[in-house]
């Protein structure tokens, strides 16, 4: 009976959600604001491979040698902020969320992030915030539900057309072409896709949610009652 009690008093067990898909299906939006309204934590594991490639690139590192970008991948210290409402990222102390999102840093994330190296720390990381997060986390990035949380208890696979993608990312852009902009997608979703360790994939077990014709406010509601059905046991 009294453990019964103390289950009840310390409410619902956390739950973790994955949410992969590539680049411009809205996961950082979507994920966001499903953690903001569940009250839970949220990790974009996108801006930690951002940030240690920033790191690479401030430091000199030759990005065309994966031998070197191996070695240089222990050094950094990255630290991830799980605020839904106001998440950070920082490298040894100083703050890079702007600086990680330069065009640079796009062009040349893929190539850091294929090495082994550097995905063997920043899934450690990964996992260890996950393990932390007392009322659960919603984690988005490309590997979630296939590597880094193989056992979170709902996997979402995001997708929309490229045309989709490249609307909204021209718009955040301001001005930037579309087709430039598609082209870009593309390339950077078939290095993500094709690289052989821990590829952007969807999980066997994953809920595909195609969000092309659908408003982002429709998508959150989506995940949110997924989430819901989830911990109601349905
Ligand atoms: N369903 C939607 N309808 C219209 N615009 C959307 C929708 N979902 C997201 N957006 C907009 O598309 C842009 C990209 O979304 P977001 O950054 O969330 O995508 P992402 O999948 O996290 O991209 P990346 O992997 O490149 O970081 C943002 O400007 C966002 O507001
Ligand atoms: N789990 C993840 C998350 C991201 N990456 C790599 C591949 C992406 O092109 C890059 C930037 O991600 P974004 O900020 O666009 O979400 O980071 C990855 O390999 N695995």
């Amino acid at each position: 009976m009294e453990s019964v009690e103390k289950t009840a008093a310390a409410g619902p067990a956390p739950v973790i959600v994955a949410i992969d898909g590539p680049s411009g299906t809205g996961k950082s939006s979507t994920s966001k604001a499903v953690a903001a309204q569940l009250g839970l934590s949220y990790l974009d594991t996108g801006a930690q491979y951002r940030a240690i490639t920033w790191w690479m690139v401030a430091g000199g590192i030759d990005l065309t040698d994966p031998s070197a970008i191996a070695a240089a991948a222990g050094k950094p210290e990255i630290v991830s902020g799980t605020d839904p409402s106001a998440p950070t990222i920082t490298v040894d102390g100083t703050d890079v969320a702007g600086p990680i999102r330069t065009p640079e840093v796009t062009s040349k994330v893929s190539a850091v992030s294929a090495v082994p190296e550097v995905r063997t720390r920043i899934t450690e990381l990964q996992r260890s915030i996950a393990a932390a997060a007392e009322l659960g986390i919603v984690v988005e990035g490309r590997d979630i539900g296939t590597t880094v949380l193989p056992d979170a208890d709902l996997k979402i696979f995001l997708t929309a057309s490229p045309e989709a993608r490249a609307a909204r990312r021209s718009g955040e852009l301001k001005g930037a072409d579309v087709a430039t902009t598609r082209e870009a997608l593309i390339k950077r979703d078939a290095a993500d896709s094709s690289r052989k360790t821990s590829p952007l994939a969807k999980a066997a077990d994953a809920v595909e949610v195609d969000t092309t014709e659908l408003t982002l406010q429709q998508v959150i509601e989506c995940v949110v009652t997924l989430v819901e059905e989830k911990r109601a046991g349905k």
